[in-house]
């Protein structure tokens, strides 16, 4: 895999919410290009709002993002998109009434439809179900299409919100082995925290909209006093 050169993430500053209602103040971090950065906290301490606000779905009151030195806080969503940003919402983007391939053909964003091989490639199970409606999915599979419509917009940049939510461990394992062979820049937001630790290279804690914390990952998972006083769990073993 050839080391990214592309995907310097630098977030500063960030101050965002919902309409009036603010819940992130300040928040700040930089990812490498092919930097892996987990993003961790309780629940509800603004770790889906810190993605939703880089790609522009809440509202932004302060604060930058700038993606190999682009400022995208001026652009829509889309042009977001199109600078680099793939988001990979909790929700799985998948159209249920539509099969495998067509939910993929979404993604292409003008590319040839050859360039569909490269989502079969990475998860020959959706190669197995391309005539299978999106509705018929188990939800690994879900997972797993939502993932690669998005690689097939070749981000420099890719956003995972809880990807393993309500998967079963070994289905787990396969998604987070295809995610590690992957070379772009990855913010994932998970709720395993063992595993996004294996996974990241850094970490940020967030606390009510905050960073409390931003530091290696591999110091972190020796750090139980830091991940309870974070978390308010430790991690077994
Ligand atoms: N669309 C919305 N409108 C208003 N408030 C919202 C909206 N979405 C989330 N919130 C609030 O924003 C805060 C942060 O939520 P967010 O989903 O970003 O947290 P989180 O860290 O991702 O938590 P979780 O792990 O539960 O997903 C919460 O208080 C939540 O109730």
């Amino acid at each position: 895999m050839p080391a990214a050169t592309k995907g310097l993430l630098e977030v500063a500053g960030l101050t965002a919410g919902y309409g009036e209602t603010l819940i992130l103040e300040g928040v700040g971090f930089t990812v490498p290009p092919g930097g892996r950065l987990a993003l961790l906290g309780r629940n509800g301490v603004g770790k889906t709002t810190t993605l939703a606000t880089l790609v522009g779905q809440t509202t932004r009151r302060a604060g930058s993002i700038r993606l190999d030195g682009t400022e995208l806080t001026g652009m829509t969503a889309s042009s977001r998109a199109l600078a680099g940003l793939g988001y990979v919402p909790q929700t799985r983007d998948v159209f249920r009434s539509l099969t495998v391939e067509e939910n993929l053909v979404t993604g292409l964003k003008g590319r040839p439809r050859s360039a569909l091989e490269e989502a079969y490639g990475l998860f020959p199970r959706l190669g197995e179900r391309r005539r299978n409606g999106g509705g018929e999915l188990s939800g690994g599979e879900q997972q797993m299409l939502s993932v690669a419509r998005a690689l097939l917009g070749q981000p420099s940049v890719l956003l995972l919100d809880e990807p393993l939510e309500g998967l079963a461990p070994v289905i787990c394992d396969q998604l987070m082995a295809a995610l590690s062979r992957l070379s772009m820049t990855i913010i994932l937001v998970e709720q395993q925290v063992d595993r996004a630790l294996d996974f990241a290279e850094r970490i940020v804690f967030l606390d009510r909209g905050r960073v409390v914390h931003d530091g290696p990952a591999a110091a972190a998972r020796d750090d139980q006093a830091l991940l309870e006083r974070h978390l308010g769990v430790a991690l077994a073993g």
